[in-house]
C-alpha cells in the first residue's frame, strides 16, 4: 500500500520584515507567521529565498528560525528551514546543527549554487546529506537559480532516498520531467510545487501541496487551491487558480520578494517594504498593479499602518 507523503498542502515562505534602518523586525514577522498559519497555512518555511537568507546573518538566521518555529509550536504545525551551502561538508555541518535544535521537520536544500557538479555529483551530494546530515530533506530543485538541471531518472533516485521526503519542484515549467516525477511517484515521497504561477496545473497533475511565496498574501485562498485540487473539485479550482496565477506573475514581476514586500506594507501588515541588497524595492508601478489582486489582508480588515 502506498504511504501518504507526510507533507502535503501548503506551506508558505515567509518574507523577513525589515525596520526602516533595515533591522530584522521580529514582531513583524512573528504576526506575518501566525497569520499564515491561522489562515490555514499546513506549515511555513523559514530561510527560503522569498526570507533573502543569503543577506542576514548567521544570528538572525537563528532568529528568524526561533520566531517561525515558535508560531509552528503553537500551531501544531510542521517548520522546513531553508539549508543553502556551496559545499557538501558545510551542508552537513549545517544540518546537524539544525537537527540539534529540534525545530525543523524538514530542511529545504537545493543543489550546490553555481557549481553545475553534474547530475551524478548532485545525488552523491544528496546521498551524502541523507546518510551524515541527520534531518529529513526537501531537494530543491530550481534548476534558474543553481545552474544544475536535473532529469527524471535522477529526481527518482532522489525520491528513493532515505531521507528525502519532498522535491520542490522549480524548474520554471510543466514539461516532460514533471510528467515523469509526477508518474512515478516513490513511497512516501511528495512533490511540492514551487512554480507560483504554474502551481495551479502542477497540482492538477497531482503534485501534494506547494511552497508558494505568493501565498504571504491571500494565504487562505491559496491553502483552498490546493484542497480543491487534492479533493479533485477541478471546476472551482481551475478558477481559482486561473485567478491566483494572475497574482503571482504580478507578483514576480520585479525580483521575488521586492513586491510582495511592497504589498504586504500596503496592506499595512509589515512596516516598509524594505529589502536588503543586492535587492532594491520594487517599483511604485509593479506593488500598485499587484496590491488590487492581493485583495485586503483578512486580519486586519483594512490597509492601515503597522
Ligand atoms: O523562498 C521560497 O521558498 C520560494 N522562492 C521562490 C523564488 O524566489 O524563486 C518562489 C517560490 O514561490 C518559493
Amino acid at each position: 500500500m502506498d504511504s501518504e507523503p507526510i507533507l502535503t498542502g501548503l506551506y508558505v515562505p515567509l518574507i523577513t520584515p525589515f525596520t526602516d534602518d533595515l533591522r530584522l523586525d521580529r514582531g513583524a514577522l512573528a504576526r506575518l507567521a501566525d497569520d499564515a498559519l491561522a489562515a490555514g497555512a499546513s506549515g511555513l518555511v523559514a530561510l527560503g529565498t522569498t526570507a533573502e537568507a543569503a543577506a542576514l546573518t548567521p544570528e538572525e538566521k537563528r532568529t528568524v528560525v526561533g520566531v517561525c518555529a515558535a508560531a509552528c509550536r503553537e500551531h501544531g504545525a510542521p517548520l522546513i528551514v531553508g539549508v543553502g551551502t556551496g559545499d557538501t561538508a558545510s551542508a552537513i555541518a549545517a544540518l546537524r546543527e539544525l537537527a540539534g535544535t529540534g525545530d525543523a521537520a524538514a530542511a529545504l536544500v537545493p543543489a550546490p549554487p553555481y557549481i553545475r557538479p553534474g547530475e551524478a555529483a548532485t545525488l552523491a551530494h544528496f546521498t551524502a546529506l541523507a546518510e551524515q546530515g541527520g534531518h529529513p530533506l526537501v531537494v530543491y530543485d530550481v534548476p534558474y537559480r543553481t545552474g544544475q538541471t536535473l532529469g527524471a531518472d535522477t529526481l527518482a533516485a532522489l525520491g528513493r532516498l532515505p531521507g528525502v521526503i519532498a522535491v520542490k519542484h522549480a524548474i520554471g515549467a510543466i514539461d516532460a520531467t514533471t510528467v515523469d516525477l509526477l508518474g512515478r511517484p516513490a513511497q512516501g515521497f511528495a512533490v511540492l510545487g514551487g512554480d507560483d504561477v504554474v502551481l495551479s496545473p502542477l497540482l492538477a497533475a497531482g503534485a501534494h501541496g506547494a511552497i508558494a511565496a505568493s501565498a504571504n498574501v491571500r494565504t487562505s485562498d491559496f491553502a483552498e487551491l490546493v484542497a480543491l485540487w487534492r479533493r479533485g473539485d477541478a471546476g472551482p479550482a481551475r478558477r481559482l487558480g486561473t485567478e491566483l496565477a494572475r497574482l503571482s506573475a504580478a507578483l514576480f514581476a520585479e525580483p521575488n520578494p521586492t513586491v510582495i514586500k511592497g504589498v504586504l506594507h500596503a496592506q499595512g501588515r509589515i512596516p516598509t517594504p524594505a529589502v536588503r541588497m543586492p535587492l532594491l524595492p520594487a517599483s511604485a508601478g509593479s506593488v500598485g498593479r499587484a496590491a488590487p489582486l492581493a485583495g485586503t489582508p483578512a486580519r486586519h480588515g483594512a490597509p492601515a499602518p503597522c
